[in-house]
């Protein structure tokens, strides 16, 4: 092997008292994937994102095809061909697909608009990624703007390209859209950093993995050598097992949807119709922009809509707090619209219940934050304190948050999007333990998920939608990956 693409020796990053990163060496080389695997918050982010010039290393040095550089900024990142798809996507929604990627150009002082869409028409070309230059960025799906950020990400012509979970919300025939991308990639002399979660990705696509465990790393291997057994066991040092099977569903019926419409783009929601039993998970699948977060959010009381939608037999009010008070549980689809980054663990696991913190005018932050340390505890959430600001926490950890915070009532519905998006295996075991729990005391789950494994594991009953109609629901005995992919995209079951 020739000189490494880039080396690390030695990598130490703390942020005050905690070491995000302890003494890491790797090196990837030109034509290589390099996976990068861990638990939530083992330093995978921190790691990346020193390569991109985010942050500095405290110790340690990178070497860029042999020769050591200092990487301040992520313009520096660039120039010296290194390019990051952050784990969420950072595009600024009212403008153009084709605007954003503008701004990742060092474009001349005065240039057409011609020559700019032009330019960036001969890269979709090179890059078939499917993406319409001309689409405001709030109305893509969260897949959609995944290829933007790879797009942006190649407008630079890296020799080193960092993914960071491109996956998480993506479907699998998006993802394989994706891989096919980077093999080819891959074969032009990329070297490739690759974050996921997903053992059977990181298997199909990488050519070596290394292990981090908190922050430091804890195993090397090579494709050949590895299975899901021997990664899961380096990752979280024992085995998991798959989410047992839920008691049959209750009679009582929990929600009751007729003819739900909601106004949107692209194809309306509507005609939708379904009820959901205590004790019940209805699983739904759909391609990316299908309507599926619609109608969680018009469920959730954030979006309007027609139709006679009824909870434990009466009118669903449409306002989020009132919702919550009844036992209704939202977890989005973009976690940072379920928190806010500012304030502490604490006040984000509070949010839902803050009068209840009132005392004499102030809020008693005493019993918000032991409440919090419980909370922690039991969802392994990982921060140095219940004080520390959420925008600190790792992804996963922050997906934690809200789980932890829509879950803590035990809830009667629970309107789930992605709820295991970015969580490691671990964890993704415990969040099903949670749900299914939940649905032994009578609780019901609409559980919206691109992950067809998760659905399948999961839902008593499973539906697809379909251009914005509801496709199914049918018996999960009935359903399996391929049924299900052609529900998605053919519309009949
Ligand atoms: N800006 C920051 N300030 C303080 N602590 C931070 C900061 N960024 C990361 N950390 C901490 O560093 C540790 C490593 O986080 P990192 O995001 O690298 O984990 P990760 O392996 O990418 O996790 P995930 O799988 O959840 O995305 C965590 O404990 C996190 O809370």
């Amino acid at each position: 092997m020739g000189l490494p693409m880039l080396r690390l020796e030695n990598i130490t990053k703390r942020f005050g008292p905690v070491v995000a990163n302890r003494g890491v060496s790797l090196e990837v080389q030109r034509g290589e994937v390099l996976a990068l695997l861990g638990e939530n918050g083992a330093g995978k982010t921190t790691l990346v994102s020193l390569l991109y010039g985010l942050y500095a290393p405290d110790e340690g040095r990178i070497l860029l095809e042999g020769q050591e550089v200092v990487i301040s900024s992520p313009r520096v990142a660039q120039r010296l061909g290194i390019a990051l798809v952050p784990q969420h996507p950072e595009l600024i929604e009212a403008h153009s697909v084709a605007e954003n990627l503008a701004l990742g150009l060092e474009l001349p002082p005065f240039f057409s608009r011609r020559a700019l869409l032009q330019r960036l028409q001969a890269l979709l070309q090179d890059h078939p990624l499917g993406v319409d230059l001309k689409a405001p960025v709030h109305r893509l799906s969260a897949g959609e703007k995944q290829r933007v950020e790879l797009l942006r990400a190649l407008l630079s012509r890296p020799k080193v390209l960092i993914l960071d979970e491109p996956t998480s919300v993506l479907t699998p025939k998006e993802a394989e859209d994706l891989f096919r991308e980077v093999r080819r990639l891959k074969e032009r002399g990329l070297a490739i950093f690759f974050i996921s979660h997903k053992l059977d990705e990181v298997l199909g696509l990488a050519d070596r993995i290394v292990v981090l465990r908190a922050g430091e790393k804890v195993g090397e291997v090579r494709r050949e050598e590895a299975d899901k057994d021997l990664l899961v066991r380096l990752m979280v040092g024992r085995g998991v097992a798959p989410p047992p099977k839920a008691p049959p569903p209750r009679e009582e019926v929990v929600l009751e949807v007729e003819d739900l419409l909601v106004p949107r783009h692209g194809f309306p929601l509507q005609g939708v119709s379904f009820a959901l039993r205590a004790g019940e998970v209805l699983g739904i699948a759909g391609v990316a922009g299908s309507g599926q977060k619609e109608l969680l959010e018009a469920l959730a009381g954030l979006r309007p809509y027609r139709g006679r939608v009824r909870f434990l037999g009466s009118p669903l009010p449409q306002d989020p707090a009132r919702l919550f008070a009844l036992g209704v549980a939202h977890i989005p689809e973009e976690r940072s619209t379920g928190v806010v980054g500012g304030m502490s663990v604490a006040e984000n696991l509070a949010l839902r219940t803050y009068p209840r913190y009132a005392r004499g005018g102030l809020l008693d932050y005493g019993r918000m934050e032991r409440e919090a340390e419980d909370l922690m505890r039991r969802h392994r959430i990982q921060a140095p304190s219940p004080r520390t600001p959420l925008r600190t926490l790792s992804g996963g950890n922050v997906q934690k948050v809200i789980l932890a915070r829509e879950l803590k009532e035990g809830p009667r519905l629970v309107l789930a999007m992605h709820p295991t998006y970015g969580v490691d295996v671990g964890a993704a075991e415990e969040v099903h333990g949670r749900l299914l729990d939940l649905v032994r005391e009578g609780g019901a789950v609409l559980l919206v998920s691109e992950d067809l494994d998760e659905i399948l594991a999961l839902s008593h009953r499973v539906a697809a939608l379909h251009r914005g109609r509801l496709v199914g629901p049918i018996p999960r005995e009935e359903a399996s990956r391929e049924r299900l992919g052609r529900m998605m995209t053919e519309g009949r079951a």
